[in-house]
């Protein structure tokens, strides 16, 4: 049995002391959950031209700064992901779904009342300690 493995560029793009989220398609693996924009890294990208190139295509923005995160590995048991998480922290451009996606910005103390992936919770408690930081 082959199980699928990927690994994705995964943006937290935060302005103001929001937090822009997407609303994944119902027909994707993990539909109808929230999640931060991003995609899969293609072969030989490394992982900030990949969010680059990503947040382009799903949310029209150019990041113009980023550090990483966190990076999180999941098993969802029909896919497992490697999600190479990054805090954009600028950015041009105003952000809209084009990828039929509805878009969202929220407080950082909001967060919990969206549904997202699993594999998503270690990256809010990441999120927590680097905003507590900064
Ligand atoms: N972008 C993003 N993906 C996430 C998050 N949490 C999480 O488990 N994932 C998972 C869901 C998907 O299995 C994978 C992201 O893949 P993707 O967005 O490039 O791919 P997709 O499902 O749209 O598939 P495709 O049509 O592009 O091939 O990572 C998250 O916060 N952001
Ligand atoms: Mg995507």
């Amino acid at each position: 049995m082959s199980v699928k493995q990927v690994k994705v560029a995964v943006g937290v793009v935060v302005k103001a002391g929001q937090i822009l989220l997407a609303r994944r398609n119902l027909q994707q693996h993990q539909g109808g959950k929230w999640e931060f924009p991003g995609g899969k890294i293609e072969a030989g990208e490394s992982t900030p031209a990949a969010l680059t190139r990503e947040l382009k295509e799903e949310c029209d923005i150019s990041a113009t700064q980023m550090q990483p995160l966190i990076l999180i590995e999941h098993d969802y048991g029909d896919k497992k992901v490697s999600l190479d998480t990054y805090i954009v922290s600028e950015f041009t451009g105003q952000a809209k779904g084009l990828e039929g996606q509805t878009i969202q910005w929220t407080d950082f103390n909001r967060l919990a009342e969206f549904d997202f992936p699993d594999a998503n919770v270690a990256i809010l408690k990441a999120l927590e300690a680097y905003l507590v930081n900064e």
